[in-house]
This record gives C-alpha cells, sequence and structure tokens, in this order.
C-alpha cells in the first residue's frame, strides 16, 4: 500500500489509532463547494473528470465534510457531465433542470431535511368582463381536456418561472386572443393533485381582468376560436366545481344578470 495515500497514526495500547492533522487538507484533492445556510455546501462539475477519479475525490471531500459537521451535499452536474452520475455514490437525484441534474446526498446521521423538489405548476385563468356589453371573453381549444369538445371556456394558462401572477394571466390573454387587458385581483383559486404527468400538484388562481382593447387576433397554434359571448348565455360550467373549490363572487357579474 502507498503509504502517502492513507493516515499515519500513533498507535494505543487498546489497539486504536490516534491520527493528528498538522497541515491543511490538499485543497486539490477534494471538492471546493458553496457553503449554504443550513450547513450544507454545493459543488458545481465544471470540468470533464474521469468517474473512477471522482468517486475517489467525492469519498476524501465526503469524509472532509462530515469531519466540519455539513449536512446536505448538492452536486449541480451540467447534462455534458451526465456519466458521472453512477459514480456519485450515495447520492440521489433531486431535480433536472434543461441544462443540469442535480444530486443530494444528506450526510450526517439525522433526520434529512432537504425540501422536496417543487411540487405545484402554477396555472391561470381569466375572466375578462367587458362591463358595458356584459360579454366575457370565451374560447375554444385545439388541445387539452377540451379539444373536439365543442366547449367555450375561459381563457387558462400556465405562469412562467419568475412571473407574476398578475402578469402571467395578461399575457396568456395577450397571446391567446390578442385582447390587451388589465389584472383587477384573484376571484378564486383552487388547488388540485396529480395534475402534470400525473404527479405534480396545480394551483390555479381564477383572475378578473378589464379588457382594455376588444378586436380578436386568435392565436392559431392553440386557440381554434376566441369570441365575446354575452354573460347570459353561460348557463353552468363544463365541469362542476368541486365542493371545496373557493367560489367567484357576483360583484363581477352585471347587474342585469
Ligand atoms: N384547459 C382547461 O380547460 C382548464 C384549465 N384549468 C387550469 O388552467 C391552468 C392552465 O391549464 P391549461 O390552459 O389547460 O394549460 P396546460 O397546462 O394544459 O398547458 C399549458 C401549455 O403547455 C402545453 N402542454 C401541456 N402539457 C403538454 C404536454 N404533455 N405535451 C405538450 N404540450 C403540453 C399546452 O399545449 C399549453 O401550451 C391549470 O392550472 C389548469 O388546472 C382549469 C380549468 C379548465
Amino acid at each position: 500500500m502507498d503509504a502517502s495515500q492513507i493516515f499515519q497514526g500513533e498507535p494505543d495500547n487498546y489497539d486504536g489509532v490516534t491520527v493528528t492533522i498538522t497541515e491543511p487538507m490538499d485543497a486539490s484533492k477534494i471538492f471546493q463547494g458553496e457553503p449554504d445556510n443550513y450547513d450544507g455546501v454545493t459543488v458545481t462539475i465544471a470540468e470533464p473528470m474521469d468517474a473512477a477519479v471522482f468517486t475517489e475525490k467525492l469519498r476524501a471531500s465526503l469524509s472532509h465534510w462530515r469531519q466540519e459537521g455539513k449536512k446536505g451535499i448538492w452536486i449541480n452536474l451540467p447534462i455534458r457531465f451526465a456519466n458521472l452520475v453512477e459514480a456519485a455514490e450515495g447520492f440521489r437525484y433531486h431535480h433536472a433542470e434543461p441544462d443540469y441534474l442535480m444530486l443530494v446526498s444528506w450526510i450526517p446521521n439525522t433526520r434529512d431535511t432537504i425540501p422536496a423538489n417543487a411540487s405545484h405548476v402554477v396555472g391561470v385563468g381569466a375572466l375578462v368582463l367587458n362591463k358595458n356589453t356584459g360579454e366575457v371573453l370565451v374560447v375554444q381549444e385545439k388541445s387539452g381536456y377540451f379539444r373536439n369538445k365543442n366547449v367555450w371556456k375561459l381563457p387558462t394558462g400556465v405562469v412562467n418561472e419568475g412571473e407574476d401572477i398578475c402578469d402571467g394571466v395578461a399575457r396568456e390573454v395577450e397571446e391567446e386572443t390578442g385582447i390587451v387587458a388589465d389584472f383587477v385581483e384573484v376571484l378564486s383559486f383552487r388547488q388540485s393533485h396529480k395534475a402534470f404527468l400525473n404527479k405534480k400538484s396545480d394551483l390555479f388562481f381564477l383572475c378578473a381582468l378589464t379588457p382594455r382593447s376588444y378586436e380578436i387576433i386568435e392565436q392559431k397554434s392553440e386557440i381554434l376560436e376566441a369570441k365575446w359571448m354575452p354573460i347570459k348565455k353561460i348557463r353552468r360550467p363544463a365541469i362542476e366545481p368541486e365542493p371545496r373549490d373557493v367560489q367567484v363572487h357576483g360583484k363581477y357579474l352585471p347587474e342585469e344578470v
């Protein structure tokens, strides 16, 4: 065995060994990471590495972090280094983004408190009401649950990462129908489960908007047709609300309805 690769210690009378660390650990032999506020470390792999070298360096780093009392160890693995996934012993997937995979390992013998990956998508629906005419903006979709069902529905969509709900709902309305509208307020919200990929939950916010323009220009890729529909014609929802859904309150309905 190459003596330089193992610690040299002092034996004692009880078959034990005491190792005294006299020099700083060779930084090139362990990964340098970014500390976080939860005694964790995030290592971002920036260079290609041989899998065996990676495993060796990771073992040395884990031993060092254990001594330092570190807890959650994160490895940000750009997709071009995906060959190292299997070499990351003791790590599990946390989440993946288009350009990287995040691995994590909880190293102390205490309860693992790593938060789960994002659990919900955030959807928005738009009640765009022209109070002068008593008409509501409705669409028929080319894909999704209501495809080919001849159902008129309120414009809906999904909020982008980092986008406010009030901006997302106005963007979706404009993208789908060409109508420029101002967000007024959230009327109700609903939570449903196993909504996306039969796994993620869905938080859906129904919002009131006031139109600033009235000429419809449909988005041909997603919308079959859009129109202004007299609110009196809206008889009942195509899907009955769940008992726990919060209902739209009446102040947005024109007085004669
Ligand atoms: N669409 C509807 O009839 C209703 C939608 N909602 C809510 O509105 C929000 C948004 O829903 P939607 O407007 O239906 O958007 P969606 O979630 O069905 O789709 C959003 C966008 O992603 C695309 N997309 C979704 N899954 C896809 C897949 N597997 N492959 C390829 N493209 C895919 C869609 O074509 C669309 O462009 C959600 O919170 C939903 O619960 C609520 C009631 C009815």
